[in-house]
């Protein structure tokens, strides 16, 4: 990797800045792009910004629109939303150098069906590309809270050289060559925390929302196996510990929009303003869920109530009254 001591980071929302942060307390200058001009002239002067309340960007990080700021950079943390990873990957594909890529969003695309790596490879086909995942709210890494999280690459020397640069007093990585583990964990936890808000908004019980998290994990783990991931991953951080964290926290903007939807707003209210990524997800797991014939309840029924197809009760009955089974 070139210019070993720049980290860039594409897109200035919560996850950029808290990661851009993080970079810096490692020991990094960080290049920070934003696509509002108006936006990151602002964040230059203050330092400050709306989408992370009360955190004040470091000192060693530089805060630009000008897009041709990342290209001398050793490495970018694509930091857009999953749906904009490709409209991103493809603005960075023409920089100078040949910085990797890692995409630091939670989701599948819709429509192409297609893991956040596998966008960052069409869209960037020059550059390699790695996947930072893990329990990890934006606020905690910001504040410098402890937190670890996962950074894969198929070459094994990347990871690790990825987990070098970014790893700080604060933010543990841990390498991994499992790619598709680390990205379907972080994937599919954001749909079935939406399952555990809705239970906790409509007042069913924290039985019922244990229930949900270890159904839910069975369901993460057979889609994770039935595309390739090793199950040492989807048990471990950016697998059960994420879903954990955001299954159990109003602090997770997906656990957030269950819960609106369980208290009864509607999906366009419950989603105003806020990223909740499984909602975007949803019908893309569940549709390569079927057609790999993995069985999901929990998340065909979050995508059903989205569609406004089936409303709580409705998925609670139908969950519910499932035909007797083993537990597997
Ligand atoms: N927040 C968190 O705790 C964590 C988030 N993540 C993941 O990080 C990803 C981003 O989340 P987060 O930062 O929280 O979301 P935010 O809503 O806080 O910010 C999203 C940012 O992306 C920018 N953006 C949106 N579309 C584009 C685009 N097409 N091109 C360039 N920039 C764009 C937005 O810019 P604009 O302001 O101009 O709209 C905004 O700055 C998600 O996939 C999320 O799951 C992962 C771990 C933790
Ligand atoms: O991914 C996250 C924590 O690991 C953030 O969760 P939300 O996107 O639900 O806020």
């Amino acid at each position: 990797m070139a210019s070993e001591s720049v980290v860039g980071v594409a897109g200035a929302g919560a996850w950029g800045m808290a990661l851009a942060n993080a970079a810096a307390a490692a020991g990094s200058e960080v290049v920070l792009w934003g696509r509002d001009r108006a936006g990151m002239a602002a964040l230059a002067a203050t330092k400050a910004s709306d989408r992370l309340p009360g955190v004040r960007l470091a000192d060693r990080v530089t805060a630009t629109a000008d897009l041709g700021a990342l290209g001398p950079c050793a490495a970018i943390l694509v930091a857009t939303p999953a749906q904009a990873t490709r409209e991103t990957a493809e603005r960075l594909a023409p920089l100078a150098g040949s910085a990797p890529l890692v995409a630091c969003a939670k989701g599948i695309e819709r429509g192409s069906h297609a893991f956040m790596t596998e966008v960052l490879r069409q869209a960037a086909p020059g550059r390699a590309a790695a996947i930072l995942s893990g329990p990890s709210f934006a606020a905690d890494v910001a504040a410098g809270l402890p937190t670890a999280v996962t950074l894969a690459a198929a070459d094994d020397a990347l990871a690790r050289s990825l987990c070098r640069l970014l790893h700080g007093p604060n933010l543990r990585l841990y390498h991994s060559t499992d790619v598709r583990g680390v990205e379907i964990g972080g994937a599919a936890k954001n749909v079935l925390a939406i399952a555990c808000g809705v239970a906790a908004g409509r007042g069913l019980g924290a039985s019922a929302v244990a229930a949900l998290v270890a159904r839910g994990f069975a369901e993460l783990r057979r889609f994770g196996e039935a595309f390739g991931a090793r199950s040492q991953t989807l048990m471990g951080l950016s697998g059960l510990g994420d879903l954990v964290l955001t299954c159990s926290s109003p602090q997770s903007r997906n656990f957030a929009f269950g819960l609106a939807l369980g208290r009864g707003e509607s999906v366009g209210r419950a989603g105003a303003g806020r990223l909740a990524e499984g909602a975007f997800t949803a019908r893309a797991l569940t549709e390569m869920a079927r057609a790999r014939g993995v069985d999901m309840p929990i998340a065909t029924c979050v995508e059903a109530l989205l569609e406004g197809a089936l409303d709580v009760e409705g998925a609670a009955r139908a969950l519910l009254g499932r035909p007797q089974r083993g537990e597997e």
